[in-house]
């Protein structure tokens, strides 16, 4: 039954995008997504707010969890210092076959380690398989029912310090409420709202950002 949407955005990247130049992969992912088909990238109007915390907190170590077909990926990592890695998760392995191609086609793979399977696994095994004391910095972009268990076992292993700073995608729509709630209500958390809009759409989301306070 032909391409898949993330086969299609793939086309498009190679395409009107121009190797190893990720500012050109992440304009030809938005082109196409606000005048061809909608997709769930973060899109450019929250990319500009993930932008800049992820310049404020120039991480030494990152984690992604969402690769989707890798848009947020290149947008943090082309923002790392040398020799900072961004670790991102993909549970769908359709999904992680376009990302790959799409994180080298801007140039970035020696920055991202991509690894298949569900987050709630592979956290636990962060620290043995990736030599990781902590995160800097975590962007949730996977599914909402997994934003707390997620967090929690994060905590639980260890993998948050003082001064880690979790960025949650899509807390307004399709929203995490229990989330919210969780990371508002816990005194270790310090959160702020980033109010925005749905990626390539009028409708409102919006970013959340906490520091965990140890
Ligand atoms: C799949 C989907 C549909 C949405 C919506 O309201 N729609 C109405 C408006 N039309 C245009 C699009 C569709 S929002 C959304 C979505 C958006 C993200 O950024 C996501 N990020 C991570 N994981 C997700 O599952 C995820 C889902
Ligand atoms: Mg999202």
């Amino acid at each position: 039954t032909g391409l898949s949407r993330p086969q299609r955005i793939l086309k498009a990247v190679q395409k009107n995008a121009t190797k190893g130049n990720p500012e050109s992969v992440i304009a030809a992912i938005d082109h196409y997504c606000r005048h061809s088909e909608w997709a769930m990238n973060v899109g450019d109007e929250k990319g500009l707010i993930l932008d800049s915390v992820v310049t404020e907190v120039n991480p030494s170590t990152a984690l992604e969890l969402g690769t989707y077909c890798g848009y947020s990926t290149v947008r943090i990592a082309r923002l790392l210092s040398p020799g900072t890695k961004l670790i991102t998760l993909e549970f769908n392995p359709d999904y992680a076959a376009i990302a790959r191609q799409i994180i080298a086609y801007a140039g970035l793979q020696d920055k991202v380690i991509l690894v298949e399977g569900p987050s709630g696994d592979l956290i636990p095994k962060m620290k043995q398989q990736h030599g990781i004391k902590s995160f800097d910095f975590v962007f949730l972009d996977h599914w909402k029912d997994r934003y707390v268990p997620d967090t929690k076992l994060l905590e639980e292993c260890g993998l948050l310090r003082k001064g880690s700073v979790l960025l949650a995608d899509n807390v307004i729509c399709p929203g995490t409420p229990e989330y919210l709630k969780y990371v508002r209500n816990d005194p270790r958390y310090e959160s702020r709202y980033f109010k925005s809009n749905l990626e390539y759409t009028k409708v409102e989301d919006g970013l959340e950002k906490s520091v965990f306070l140890g």
